[in-house]
């Protein structure tokens, strides 16, 4: 993943590999795309310069709107839904139903990388997380649950 800028502003993060119009391809791995959003100016303005300095700004589309908004133009061109491995929301908590809404249609399923693109080393390790992974998802023991950091 791209090196976090230092001052964490970015309050929504839609990490993203396989969006063919916008990842680089290197062998089977495609470079991750980050887009964060943030509607506060002063903090958009704070954290391009940083996101330039680190020479990263081809690895983060940072948007400076409403997460909303952001989310629904997103989901207006179809290629989008389903293309995203990862959503970190950190804004407004009295929106987080329509976040989590607009997520579900943005975020892919079977997010496990394709075994074809994994080393022969790491194969082993894939195939005992996918199935620790569906283990845990049926284990009664155990709910899943959000995680607050
Ligand atoms: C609690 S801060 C979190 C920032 C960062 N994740 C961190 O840990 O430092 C919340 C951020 O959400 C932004 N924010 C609040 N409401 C928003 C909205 N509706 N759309 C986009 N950004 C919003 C604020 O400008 C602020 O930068």
């Amino acid at each position: 993943m791209a090196t976090a800028p230092e001052a964490g502003q970015l309050i929504a993060l839609l990490l993203k590999l396989t969006n063919p119009k916008k990842t680089i391809e290197i062998g089977c791995a495609n470079i991750m795309q980050i887009i964060a959003i943030d509607l506060d100016r002063e903090a958009y303005e704070m954290e391009l310069p940083i996101i330039q300095k680190a020479n990263i700004e081809h690895k983060i589309n940072f948007i400076q709107s409403s997460t909303l908004s952001a989310l629904d133009e997103l989901l207006n061109e179809n290629d989008n839904r389903g293309i995203f491995d990862f959503a970190f929301i950190d804004a407004d908590r009295v929106r987080y139903q329509k976040y989590h809404e607009r997520m579900l249609d943005l975020v892919k399923v079977g997010v496990s990388m394709p075994e074809e693109c994994v080393k022969e080393t790491m194969k082993p390790n894939r195939q005992h997380i996918i199935e620790f992974n569906k283990f845990l998802a049926s284990d009664t023991h155990v709910q899943i649950s959000q995680v607050p950091i």
